[in-house]
């Protein structure tokens, strides 16, 4: 960690922190230089490939990982210097099906709520209904869906301030998926609550998320808003004038994709002049950014950039 290593000053209150965090294994960089800011109170998404980094951050922020180049404030806290102190005011589920499947419900729960001195027992009997859990039930026979729900349950119950999901929808069935969104809509429902919530479904993040970053190779390469994602971009629809199938080339614009004889690309709107390239394109539509089409064409962009940059270093 090094002192001099600052977090950004604009953010008034942050739920989440991480200055220049950057984390090797093996000689492999996970972690590249990550900066980033959850501001509180808000469901904020963390979307990437497999093995962009966000298991790598994630374990930093609950302290199972110590950051050995950047600095980690969790709700202020360092998660490694004070893990009770972070961990009592967190909740956390993974995809992994870690609990222990010879414990009971009612046992996961009285083991759980012995370390949360928030616990809210009327809550956590009601998510039991609504989760159609009984705490006579073995977690063994249990469906997986039914586990993800047992560690929600004991995730939030507590009513964390800080609710942290890595990827908690991966292989749920969609009603499990719809319980484990309207949890984190319920969390952050209660004033000034914070959600993170890593996921490769898109839609979901789309659905529930008011800011979303996103990770590639280590980094994140784009932190942006729903608000932002419209205003910042948009897509266009066109076709070459002259019947070509050589790729468009056109500054400021990124993330091509072709079908028949049309193409679509993704511009940033204030770069965009209709005129210049309506006179080399006809153009047939433009419309808002969706978030799947900003993913890709970013993904894709830092990609192109990196073999650009790998060729230059030839
Ligand atoms: N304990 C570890 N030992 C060695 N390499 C690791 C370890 N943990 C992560 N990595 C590597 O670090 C990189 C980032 O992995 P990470 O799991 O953080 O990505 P991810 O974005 O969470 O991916 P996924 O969406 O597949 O879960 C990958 O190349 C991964 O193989």
């Amino acid at each position: 960690m090094t002192d001099a290593i600052q977090p950004p000053s604009f953010v008034e209150t942050a739920a989440v922190e991480v200055t220049g965090l950057s984390r090797s294994f093996r000689g492999k960089v996970a972690l590249d230089e990550v900066s980033m800011v959850v501001p509180s109170g808000t469901i904020f998404g963390l979307v990437g490939l497999n093995g962009a980094g966000k298991t790598t951050l994630i374990r930093h922020l609950i302290g199972s990982l110590k950051a050995t180049h950047g600095r980690v404030r969790v709700l202020g806290d360092d998660p490694v210097a004070d893990p009770e102190g972070v961990l009592k005011r967190i909740g956390y589920l993974t995809e992994e099906d870690s609990l222990p499947k010879w414990i009971r419900v009612g046992e996961l729960i009285d083991f759980t709520r012995a370390l949360y001195p928030t616990w809210d027992e009327a809550y956590a009997a009601q998510l039991c209904d609504l989760f159609s859990l009984s705490r006579s039930t073995k977690l063994s026979s249990l469906s997986k869906g039914g586990r993800a729900r047992a560690g929600l349950l004991v995730a939030i119950a507590h009513r964390p301030e800080l609710l942290i999901l890595d990827e908690p929808s991966s292989g749920l069935d969609p009603i499990a998926r719809r319980d484990i969104l309207e949890a984190i809509i319920r969390t952050i429902n209660d004033d000034g609550r914070t959600v993170l919530f890593s996921s490769h479904l898109l839609d979901e993040v789309d659905r529930v998320c008011d800011h979303v970053a996103l990770m590639h190779d280590g980094r994140i390469i784009e932190t942006t808003t729903s608000n932002d994602l419209s205003a910042s971009y948009i897509e266009i629809v066109f076709r070459n004038r002259v019947p070509t199938i050589a790729k468009p080339q056109f500054d400021g614009v990124f993330g091509w994709q072709a079908s028949g004889d049309e193409w679509s690309a993704v511009v940033k709107s204030d770069a965009f002049d209709r005129n210049v390239f309506a006179s080399t394109y006809e153009l047939i539509e433009t419309r808002p950014l969706s978030l799947e089409r900003w993913f890709a064409a970013r993904v894709s962009r830092s990609a192109a950039d990196a073999a650009k940059e790998e060729l230059a270093n030839v």
